[in-house]
């Protein structure tokens, strides 16, 4: 290492420090020598004071020592005043001395302030260092012969640039003289041009000149027409003249001719006016005989009708070995179905019996007309029967993309009300309930868990109504849509699986017509209620408990009430028992009186619905037949000789195949079979027939548990 550089100002320093301990070195020696002729005098007193007789010989040390048991009273006030000096001095000089330590300390603790450079030789960082040196003297000396060939090559490059200079000063030169011999045809161009443009000027010129000599003559010869025209003129302001005292007198004439007008007016609309009467009292005339014609329809076809749809076999039961369909149609008579059971063939004679090809709309055609009766105000009831998956839901409420009777009812309610407007003002109201485990349910109101009841009107009129029930007015088929979409939601929130709950409950659209006449001030109310029935199924007979037994208990007491409602009524008993059920006694408007009811009984076609199928079937057949025995077609029936026994019902036809019909070709396809001439397979099946109580009670057995 090499030896320390003092820093600038370390020097003073260190000549403060010298100074310091020099002042030390004093005040020492100052100490000392204050101490010693202190002592001197000390000992001086004490030599005095020897001569004194009263004192003793002391020793300067002893003196000093013992001073202060001294008792001469000089020596005593002298020594005292002495120490008393000399403790002063001595303090002085102690703190004096401390400082000047303390400063020494201070200065020695202070880190001297040098720049240390370290040189290290042959280390392996240096011999590092040193070949990185070389390595880069080396590129250093490649890039600097890189550098004289880049410098060649520029100074290559500068004597091409030079020849090129030389060659482009010498094309310079040829441009120039390219260029003043350009200068010089463009000059001689322009001079041929200047004089190319004063000869067309020139003849421009000419051409003007003689253009405006003939207009000049075309001037005089207008001139020459203006003179002529002026009588014509004349002639004109004459007529003008004659047209302007004309117009002064057309108010006048105005006058006079509207007030004729008006009075051919008057005259024509009281003319059209009396013809308006005469029609208006043509068409209630019509309207009435419309009403009463539609009305001997339905009663022709009968105030209790049964048809019977058998619904297709699914896709994914054809793949099943259950495939086989156990139903046929007979191709002449629509209203007659054959069924095989375990070998036997059983024919089923309905009012029309829809096959699976049939479709929604079809299927409609055969019920407008006691849709449109609920316009005339006639209540009516369409039920849907038939086991779980029989197509009940199909029928009624059906498809998106193919509605049921529910929506086209509804439409069809619709066109006819605006058919019949301005005369017509019609409303109407739509409700739905659910009849689940014998308690009913607003599918349209706000909380459709509530139960509902039925009451008596408090009016006195013998009505019965449904307080808290929600009707919707719908004015369009948008607000049709939207009352199905909050009922089918209600129902939907109201259970935890729509299907089985939809299986096990009865669903009812009520819908209300009500229609003023505002010529006439006639007024009409119908009801059309449209029920998508619970499951026919026995249930009970499969075991079920707990709830399922409740639901088929229920579920049976209302089918069972409703084939007693049905059957009393078409049997015309003084009693009808409707309230033996909440359907029944929901439906009592509208199932008595001159009410008509379509039953539509859905079958499925599968040999494992077969028994299922067959009960349905009877069923239909004998609600029918107690229609036939007591309403319109009692003549019909009338002329039926035997008496059939129930038995006869489940034994097969004498001849399975179906024999031909003769039917009524002028009665229409709305026209049922009352209004057809009895067919033999109509006798054959009215002779199975027996009267409707015995098989009703029989159907009570079917459902009963
Ligand atoms: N005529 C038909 N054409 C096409 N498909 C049908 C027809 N009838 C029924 N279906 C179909 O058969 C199935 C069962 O029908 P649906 O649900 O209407 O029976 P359901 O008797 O109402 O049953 P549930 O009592 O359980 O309500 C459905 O998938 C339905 O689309």
């Amino acid at each position: 290492k090499l030896p320390l550089v003092p820093q600038e100002g370390a020097t003073d320093l260190e000549k403060q420090l010298e100074l310091l301990v020099v002042e030390n070195q004093r005040l020492k020696q100052e100490l000392k020598s204050c101490r010693s002729s202190e002592l001197h005098s000390l000992d001086a007193a004490a030599e005095s004071c020897s001569h004194c007789p009263h004192s003793q010989v002391y020793t300067h040390s002893q003196v000093y020592t013992h001073s202060q048991v001294y008792t001469h009273s000089q020596v005593h006030t002298h020594s005292q005043e002495t120490r008393r000096r000399q403790g002063e001095a001595e303090q002085k000089l102690t703190l004096r001395l401390q400082e000047c330590e303390d400063e020494l300390a201070r200065q020695a603790a202070t880190p001297p302030r040098y720049v240390t450079h370290t040189v290290e030789v042959e280390s392996a960082d240096s011999q590092k260092a040193l070949a990185e040196l070389q390595t880069k003297n080396t590129g250093l000396q490649e890039q600097l012969s890189v550098q004289r060939q880049l410098l060649r090559e520029l100074e290559t490059q500068l004597h091409e640039s030079q020849r090129t200079c030389a060659q482009l000063r010498t094309q310079i030169l040829v441009y120039e003289g390219e260029m003043e011999r350009a200068q010089g045809q463009l000059e001689a161009e322009m001079q041929n041009l200047e004089e190319e443009k004063n000869r067309v000027i020139e003849e421009a010129f000419i051409r003007a000149e003689s253009e405006m000599k003939a207009v000049h003559e075309n001037l005089a010869g207008v001139r020459m027409n203006l003179l002529s025209l002026q009588p014509a003129l004349r002639t004109l302001t004459c007529d003008y003249n004659c047209l302007k005292r004309q117009v002064q007198d057309f108010p006048f004439m105005l006058d006079k001719a509207i007030t004729e007008a008006k009075q051919e007016i008057c005259q024509v609309i009281s003319e059209v006016s009396s013809a308006n009467q005469e029609l208006l009292r043509k068409y209630k005339r019509e309207m009435n005989l419309r009403k009463k014609c539609h009305n001997e329809l339905v009663r022709l076809k009968g105030n209790i009708r049964v048809f019977c749809r058998v619904r297709p076999v699914s896709q994914e039961e054809q793949d099943s070995a259950d495939a086989k369909t156990m139903l046929s149609f007979d191709s002449e008579d629509d209203a007659v179905l054959y069924l095989s059971n375990k070998g036997k063939i059983m024919t089923f004679e309905l009012d029309k019996v829809f096959s699976p090809q049939a479709t929604q709309e079809e299927v409609f055609q055969e019920v407008q007309s006691l849709v449109t009766s609920c316009i005339d105000g006639f209540n009516v009831c369409i039920f849907a029967y038939g086991q779980t998956g029989s197509g009940k839901t199909y029928t009624m409420e059906g498809v998106v993309d193919d509605p049921g009777i529910n929506q086209r009812a509804l439409r069809l309610l619709f066109s006819e009300v605006t058919e019949k407007a301005p005369d017509w003002d019609y409303i109407i109201t739509v409700s739905m309930v659910e009849i689940y485990n014998e308690t009913l349910r607003n599918l349209l109101g706000e909380n459709p868990t509530d139960k509902l009841d039925i009451k008596m009107n408090p009016d006195g009129s013998g009505q019965l109504y449904v307080p808290g029930l929600t009707e919707f007015t719908v004015q369009s088929p948008e607000d049709i849509n939207k009352v199905f979409e909050l009922g089918h939601m209600n129902r939907a929130t109201a259970c935890t699986n729509l299907n089985e709950h939809s299986s096990r409950s009865h669903a009812l659209l009520i819908i209300t017509v009500s229609g003023f006449n505002s010529a006439t001030g006639n007024r009409t109310q119908g009801k059309l209620n449209l029920v998508d029935l619970a499951g026919s199924e026995r249930i009970a007979k499969s075991g079920a408990e707990g709830s399922r037994l409740r639901e088929a208990q229920c579920i049976n007491k209302s089918l069972s009430a409703l084939g007693d409602v049905i059957n009393a009524l078409r049997c015309k008993h003084s009693h009808i028992p409707f309230r033996n059920s909440r359907l029944t006694y929901l439906l009592q408007d509208s199932l008595s009186g001159d009410s008509k009811t379509l039953m539509m009984v859905q079958v499925s076609p599968l040999p494992g619905n077969m028994s299922e199928s067959v009960c349905s079937l009877k069923f239909a057949q004998r609600v029918r037949s107690v229609e036939l025995s007591s309403s319109s077609r009692r003549h019909e029936n009338s002329s039926t000789s035997s008496s059939p026994t129930h038995d006869s019902l489940d034994s097969p036809p004498v001849t399975p195949v179906p024999l031909p019909i003769s039917r009524a070709s002028s009665a229409g396809s709305t026209l049922s079979s009352a209004s057809r001439t009895p067919s033999s397979s109509r006798r054959r099946s009215q002779s199975q027939l027996s009267t409707g109580k015995t098989h009703l009670q029989y159907k009570y057995t079917q459902v009963s548990i």
